[in-house]
């Protein structure tokens, strides 16, 4: 596996966030980083996605930056050239996928059926997303779908949360979670970011626990 796929892995929990306003990154950054989780996947649903990414990559260089919620390869290229280190979509999208790949950047495109699943080992991919986790069938169906694909890994992302998010991680299939719980967009925006350190650390235990130490 990539690498950077294996740094994810590590960390159990990729931070979905959306920033109105790029003079939030720094301090979103800080809080996820004294939380004990340098990553995020910054997605392009806001137009300050772009310049936040730029910033953090420059101001945190320690941290692994990606690129969310990318519809178009013309996003591929803002995102990699504002500094991301992996593209995330929510859909699979054949074009994006062969984008990323001529750009040797990793891409973890959305997958909730098996013909996705099927698609995505057509282009050599061995992680995808399963997005929206919780609402398409949460781990039932992940386990039901990963059974005939034995060397794909799964990020299930959508309506993660706290409570529902280390009986994903216990299962070997699941490489990492995404979700955007500990990131909320109303905690940014009243500024709340010892909340969101608070919440990441309990996210960051949550991960110990599921790897039992
Ligand atoms: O923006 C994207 O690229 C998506 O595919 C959707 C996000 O991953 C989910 O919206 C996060 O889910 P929540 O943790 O339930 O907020």
């Amino acid at each position: 596996m990539n690498q950077l796929l294996e740094k994810i892995k590590e960390f159990g929990i990729v931070p979905v966030v959306v920033l109105d306003n790029a003079k939030d990154a720094i301090p979103l950054a800080q809080a996820l980083c004294d939380g004990g989780l340098p990553c995020a996947e910054i997605t392009f649903r806001t137009d300050a996605a772009e310049d936040s990414i730029r910033i953090l990559a420059k101001e945190f260089p320690h941290m692994l930056i990606g690129a969310g919620t990318v519809l178009t390869t013309e996003q591929v290229d803002r995102a990699v050239l504002a500094g991301a280190k992996f593209i995330v979509s929510p859909g699979l999208n054949s074009k994006i996928i062969c984008h990323c790949a001529k750009k040797n950047i990793p891409i973890i495109p959305g997958c909730s059926t098996p013909s996705d699943v099927e698609q995505a080992i057509e282009h050599d991919l061995d992680v995808v997303k399963f997005f929206p986790a919780q609402q398409a069938g949460g781990l039932a169906y992940i386990k039901a779908i990963a059974a005939p694909y034995v060397g794909m890994k799964f990020m299930p992302t959508g309506g993660i949360n706290a409570q529902n998010v280390k009986e994903y991680l216990t299962y070997d299939r699941v490489l990492a979670c995404g979700g955007s719980w500990m990131v909320k967009n109303d905690l940014i925006q009243a500024g709340n970011f010892d909340k969101i350190k608070a919440l990441t650390k309990e996210a960051i235990e949550i991960v110990k626990e599921s790897r039992g130490n």
